[in-house]
């Protein structure tokens, strides 16, 4: 069974200025099955952000449907967490209340909670910065803190906005590669929206690129590449190059009078 389904979805948006309302995204299938990373790769404004938001039940389509675990999506999902590219920390908050704030939303025992958040802090290096505030860390490790506050949930689906997109290249490698082992050791299913193409390729099982507004799949591609629980090291790899090539073809970058990805 798909573990996230789009099935036909389209979804406008009412236009204020013309009275009229303005499609957003038009017509788009994708299943992803259970333990795949998808990334979704395509001009600004094409309605990525909203396929994610559809995926998690924050927006209904307009039209098509929206399946995960084989149920219909109806209004906001438990088993779906989402992390965006602000980290959205509770700045009056520990970095550890701050990752067990969904565990304490769903009532999970004090102890419990703390035991959970230590386990994730140490998984995701910030090891003895459980009573640190966000302001005291750097902006690689607030993400770090997002990234382990989003798995303390256990959500079987991660749908991930540009996560890394603030971060510098090189912390940000970093991250890909914390994030990819552990999206690999859980088999956890992911739908990851990034501008950086190479990031996508060294991330993903497939990649979907989408056109304009209103956005379509244009074209699928399947990433037959090893090392996707090592990302460092699928950089490195001679395919990686025509990969990012033809998707740039796709996007026409430096092809048209318009920046494609910025
Ligand atoms: N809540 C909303 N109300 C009205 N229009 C919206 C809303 N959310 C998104 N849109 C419009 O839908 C289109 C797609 O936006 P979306 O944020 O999904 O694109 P995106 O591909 O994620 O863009 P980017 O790559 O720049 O983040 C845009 O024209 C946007 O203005």
């Amino acid at each position: 069974m798909m573990e996230i389904e789009f099935r036909n979805v389209g979804k406008s948006f009412p236009d204020k200025q013309s009275g009229s309302v303005r499609e957003a995204v038009a017509n788009v299938s994708i299943s992803i099955a259970k333990g795949e990373v998808v990334s979704l790769i395509g001009p600004s404004g094409c309605g990525k952000s909203t396929l994610l938001n559809m995926g998690s039940g924050l927006y209904s389509p307009t039209v098509g449907e929206v399946y995960v675990n084989g149920k219909q999506v109806k209004g906001p999902v438990r088993e779906v967490a989402f992390m965006l590219q602000k980290d959205l920390l509770m700045q009056w908050r520990t970095i550890e209340d701050n990752v067990a704030l969904g565990l304490e939303i769903a009532g999970t025992p004090r102890a419990q909670r703390k035991r959970v958040a230590g386990e994730l802090l140490e998984r995701c290096h910030l090891k003895g910065y459980e009573k640190h505030y966000p302001h005291q860390l750097s902006g690689g490790m607030r993400q770090r803190a997002a990234l382990a506050r989003t798995l303390a949930v256990d959500p079987q689906v991660m749908l991930l906005d540009e996560p890394f997109s603030a971060l510098d290249a090189q912390t940000k490698m970093v991250l890909q590669q914390d994030l990819a082992q552990m999206l690999a050791e859980h088999k956890k299913t992911a739908l990851f929206i990034t501008h950086d193409l190479v990031e996508a390729i060294a991330l993903s099982d497939r990649l979907f690129v989408m056109s304009e507004r209103p956005g379509t799949i244009i074209e699928e591609i399947i990433v037959d590449l090893p090392l996707r629980d090592n990302p460092l090291e699928r950089r490195k790899l001679p395919q990686i190059g025509p990969l990012q090539g033809r998707l740039m073809d796709l996007l026409k970058i430096g092809k048209e009078d318009k920046a494609a990805l910025h």
